[in-house]
């Protein structure tokens, strides 16, 4: 693949196979911070830290910051205060040097419905300055043949499906060699199958060395696809970190699958198990410090039949709820 075009590099700058890079932050943004006109604080002292090469999910519930946080990185609005950092540059002040590098598909892809798939790519491509119309029509292909369009190419844009759109908006941020791709709920109002699609596509790309920043208000997709996730509530980061860290924070609940349901209950409680809960034929609680082995002696000590004891594994909900002692909860 050819290297970005863009001048003036810097340490770790040069590209994905550089050993360098790895080490580098994509994005970095400290006290990052805005509040429109109107007075509402979206964003407020974001410290985030996007390491390269991660597939790093933005999470939140609708309305938390996520896409105000997105445009303050590209460039599309100014922070009312603190810094953001994109491919190791100050954003907004180093957007042309920066957004050549950066596939972005944000808020749905602008496409003309009466031109076909590829002439949509065709022309954003003659749009970009940056690219070379000499090599168009083959980069035009490759980005088709990648998001599984190319038999679909000829057809109206207008005739495609959401996910469909969704995959031709993609291939445009891959028209050309990217560092980043920044995608804003690339998900969004498909159906389950295109949801799979889009998600195999992302994790494909990754594993290709590029970074991908994905916003998302859904938690199990952020544990599908994500390395790392940062959590944002009310315009603010609750955390961030390599996923399997941010849930093993959180301690899964303990599951006792039995017959005797209410001795079962009894018994946890005694031993110091707390918030339990009976639902059909398992009991589940917060297990305490200390030996599990003793809890499930002590059951059969009280003569209750264990089918299933064991502490599920916690799943970043859990770990949502441990930080901020609500459920994560969504409209739409
Ligand atoms: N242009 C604007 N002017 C004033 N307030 C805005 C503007 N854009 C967003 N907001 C407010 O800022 C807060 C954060 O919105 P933002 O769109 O960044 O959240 P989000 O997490 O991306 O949610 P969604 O997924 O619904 O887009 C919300 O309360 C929203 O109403």
């Amino acid at each position: 693949m050819d290297e970005p075009s863009a001048t003036g590099h810097q340490a770790g700058d040069t590209g994905d196979d550089d050993a360098r890079a790895s080490v580098m932050s994509v994005i970095e943004t400290r006290g990052l911070t805005k509040r429109y006109r109107g007075g509402q604080l979206a964003v407020d002292g974001l410290d985030l830290t996007v390491p390269a090469g991660s597939v790093f999910g933005f999470l939140g519930p609708n309305g938390s910051g996520k896409t105000t946080t997105i445009r303050m990185l590209m460039g599309l609005i100014e922070p009312t205060s603190g810094t953001a950092r994109v491919l190791g540059r100050p954003m907004p002040r180093s957007t042309r040097t920066v957004l050549p590098q950066v596939g972005a598909l944000i808020e749905g892809p602008a496409l003309y419905g009466f031109l076909s798939g590829r002439d949509n790519l065709l022309r954003y491509d003659a749009a970009d300055p940056t690219a070379d119309p000499r090599t168009r029509r083959t980069r035009v292909a490759a980005a088709l043949d990648r998001v599984g369009l190319t038999a679909a190419a000829g057809k109206k844009a207008r005739a495609y499906s959401l996910g469909m759109k969704q995959r031709l908006g993609l291939a445009a941020a891959l028209l050309q060699p990217r560092r980043l791709l920044v995608l804003d709920e690339p998900t969004n109002g498909l159906d389950p199958q295109g949801m799979r699609e889009i998600r195999s596509l992302v994790r494909e790309l990754a594993s290709d060395g590029t970074t991908v920043f994905l916003s998302s208000h859904l938690l199990d997709e952020i544990e599908q696809v994500c390395t790392h996730a940062a959590v944002m509530a009310q315009g603010r980061l609750v955390t961030q970190g390599a996923v399997a860290d941010l849930a093993a924070g959180a301690r899964g609940r303990l599951v006792v699958t039995t017959p005797d349901t209410g001795d079962a209950a009894r018994v946890l409680k005694e031993q110091g198990v707390a918030d339990v809960v009976i639902t059909e034929d398992r009991v589940t609680g917060e297990p305490p410090e200390g030996e599990l082995a003793d809890l499930n002696s002590a059951l059969v000590t009280a003569g209750v039949r264990v089918r299933g004891f064991g502490v599920e594994r916690a799943s970043l909900e859990d770990a949502f709820v441990a930080l901020t002692g609500e459920g994560f909860d969504v409209a739409g």
